[in-house]
């Protein structure tokens, strides 16, 4: 996955912007960015895994190796995740395999990042600070280090271990813990002197499913995927920044 990763980011940019590779997830900086401290230093494929899939892609489409590694990152990568957030839930007192059911491997995404070096300034983010909008997000990341996460107020460093993989806890989850696991904040920092490649698989569960809290009284508002994710993007659009979670508190 790592080779076929760097291979894919390795081609032309117009290559990646226009010959629809991977379906067209191709997306690089902040479009909708109105000042630095808006932008990511990054380009990324963002993949439905519905739509990376191997049933609608013809064995000699160049893409083909690729999204077979993809595919089998995926599978094994959603196994993981949906174990974890099982143990998690049962650690609540919940039977492990309740709201995972409805994540699947058409429902998850797999993102490829690549964060290129930044000689202007060690102070400009790789990716803005934010919360992912899943359950759990399982990410890898190379040696080069750039990943820190909010912990007690403070930023901290995920020290670089290329043979260890993170998981943290996406707004989903919290909401469905009723706020008892905490949806990590994190941010990427670019690095002047090398590039760095990470690559995150999000469990999500399909559009219309129900996100609910695990016990009563509930903190937030009943919602689905889909609005969760209509929301964040009108907020993004409209004020440049993700509000998330706190659009759905019971007032
Ligand atoms: O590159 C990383 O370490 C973090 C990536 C990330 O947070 C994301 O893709 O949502
Ligand atoms: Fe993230």
């Amino acid at each position: 996955m790592k080779e076929e990763q760097k291979k894919l980011f390795e081609l032309p940019f117009e290559k990646k912007v226009t010959s629809k590779l991977l379906n067209d997830f191709y997306r690089w900086g902040t479009p909708s960015a109105t000042s630095l401290n808006q932008f990511s230093w990054s380009e990324a494929f963002h993949c439905p895994l519905s739509d990376i899939s191997l049933k609608n892609h013809s064995a000699t489409s160049s893409s083909h190796f690729l999204r077979e590694v993809m595919e089998r990152v995926a599978g094994a990568m959603l196994e993981l995740a949906r174990t974890l957030a099982g143990v998690l839930a049962e650690d609540l007192g919940y039977p492990g395999d309740g709201f995972t059911e409805n994540c699947n491997k058409s429902t998850c995404f797999l993102r490829l990042n690549r964060y290129p070096r930044c000689p202007f300034s060690p102070e400009i983010f790789g990716l803005q600070p934010h919360t992912d909008s899943d359950y759990l997000t399982i990410l890898y990341q190379d040696e080069v280090g750039g990943l820190q996460l909010m912990k007690d107020n403070k930023w901290v460093a995920v020290k670089p271990n290329s043979d260890a993989l993170i998981v943290n806890i996406g707004d989903l989850f919290q909401a469905w813990s009723n706020d008892i696991y905490k949806s990590v904040e994190h941010k990427v920092m670019a690095n002047v002197k090398m590039e760095r490649y990470s690559m995150a698989f999000f469990l999500c569960p399909s559009y219309d499913s129900t996100i609910g809290s695990c016990k009563q009284p509930s903190i937030y508002n009943n919602f689905t995927f889909g609005d969760f994710r209509k929301q964040v993007q009108q907020d993004v659009l409209k004020t440049g920044k993700k509000i998330g979670l706190p659009r759905f508190l019971i007032t």
